[in-house]
């Protein structure tokens, strides 16, 4: 009871600033996370394993889970926990009980397998890597859970989630609003940077990310928070500190990886959401999905999720003559890198 009582208090603590209208009743939810083992995979199944809204936490990895998931196992929560890894078989060459296992019956899949960056690359470098990590993973969702949300976080983020699109459509399951690249960290990023600047509890501010998830492909919309005033000085450096937030990471961590405990929070964050919108729960948060407010295939802006994932791709409105001149050198960039995606599965 103690320890269950201290697990919901730490939870209501890393809740998110989410416009929330109602919620109904509970369902038997499941949350796969695959790359579980890794730098945000263990750190992200251990805030699943802590969410109330989790049941059933499954964890797969090439290396690994078992001992991942014995070891959440341990922690007095309500969720239980599976650790599976692939089968000896080679997938597709044949049956692959493990990734089976995982993904059978789970209502949201959360992805960051793949390899992160070092120093001096850019998330584009990750692609001939993490290409086919997803393109297998996704295989898998539509083979095993073509109903689930899938989430992606691996990298290149602009490339990956066209890549998802296109093998769900090769196989007859793609649906739109069952499919979005994780871009939470963004508003995480955003969201601390104008607290600190304005002196304000980070928590109570909710910055509108837009575009993609690289980068100048990444547009914080500082021009709509109530109250926050920046000098155009200030206002250039917050913004390109938003886009190249995942850059100062890397750098510190110098050759040991990317954001990890940051996008664990983020993707937590985003999967809670997500479950408590398939439950009833009306939930808007921005996210990388398919879209026709731009003239890009994909965009991330703020989105409307409810009992059928997502519901609503709200209007994305005026931006400021500042943001119009970020957003004008965004585009080319960002419909080049969702073409990389599309073409990688197409050809
Ligand atoms: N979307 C974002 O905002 C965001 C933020 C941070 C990192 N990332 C990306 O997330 C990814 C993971 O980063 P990390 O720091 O956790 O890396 P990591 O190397 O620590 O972990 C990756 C994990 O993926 C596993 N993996 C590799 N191939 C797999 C496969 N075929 N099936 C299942 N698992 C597999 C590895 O075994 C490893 O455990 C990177 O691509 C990184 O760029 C995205
Ligand atoms: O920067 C990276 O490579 C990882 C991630 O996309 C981030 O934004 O931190």
């Amino acid at each position: 009871m103690i320890f269950n009582s201290l697990a919901t208090k730490t939870i209501s603590a890393l809740r998110p600033a989410v416009r929330s209208i109602h919620s109904t009743a509970s369902q038997n939810a499941k949350v796969a996370v695959l790359g579980a083992a890794g730098g945000i995979g263990q750190p992200l199944s251990l805030l699943c394993k802590l969410s109330p809204e989790v049941d059933e936490l499954s964890c797969y990895d090439i290396v690994g889970t078992p001992g991942v998931a014995a070891d959440l196992s341990h922690i007095p929560s309500k969720s239980s926990t599976l650790g599976r890894l692939p089968s000896p078989v080679k997938w597709p060459m044949g049956p692959n009980d493990g990734l089976k296992e995982a993904l059978e019956g789970s209502d949201v899949v959360v992805i960051p397998a793949g390899v992160p960056r070092k120093p001096g690359m850019t998330r584009d470098d990750l692609f001939n890597t993490n290409a086919s990590i997803v393109q297998t993973l996704v295989e898998g969702c539509a083979k095993f859970c073509p109903d689930a949300m899938i989430a992606i976080i691996s990298n290149p983020v602009n490339s990956t989630v066209p890549i998802a699109a296109e093998v769900l459509k090769k196989h007859g399951v793609y649906n739109p609003k069952k499919l979005a690249g994780v871009t939470t960290l963004d508003v995480c990023r955003a969201n601390t940077f104008v607290g600190n600047h304005m002196g304000w509890d980070p928590k109570d501010v909710d910055v509108t990310v837009i575009g993609g998830h690289a980068g100048i492909t990444i547009l914080p919309l500082f021009s709509r928070v109530d109250g926050a005033k920046f000098t155009d000085d200030e206002l250039e450096a917050i913004t390109v500190r938003t886009q190249f937030g995942g850059d100062e990471v890397v750098a510190a961590k110098a050759g040991a990886g990317s954001a990890t405990l940051s996008m664990a929070y983020a993707g937590y964050l985003f999967t809670e959401n997500v479950l408590k919108a398939l439950r009833g729960e009306e939930i808007t948060q921005c996210a990388f999905v398919e879209s026709n407010l731009t003239e890009a295939q994909y965009f991330a802006s703020p989105v409307k999720f409810g009992k059928n994932g997502v519901e609503e791709i709200l209007p994305l409105g005026e931006l400021s003559a500042y943001e119009k001149q970020w957003f004008d050198k965004m585009m080319p960039e960002l419909k080049k890198q969702i073409q990389k995606g599309v073409d990688f599965v197409k050809k």
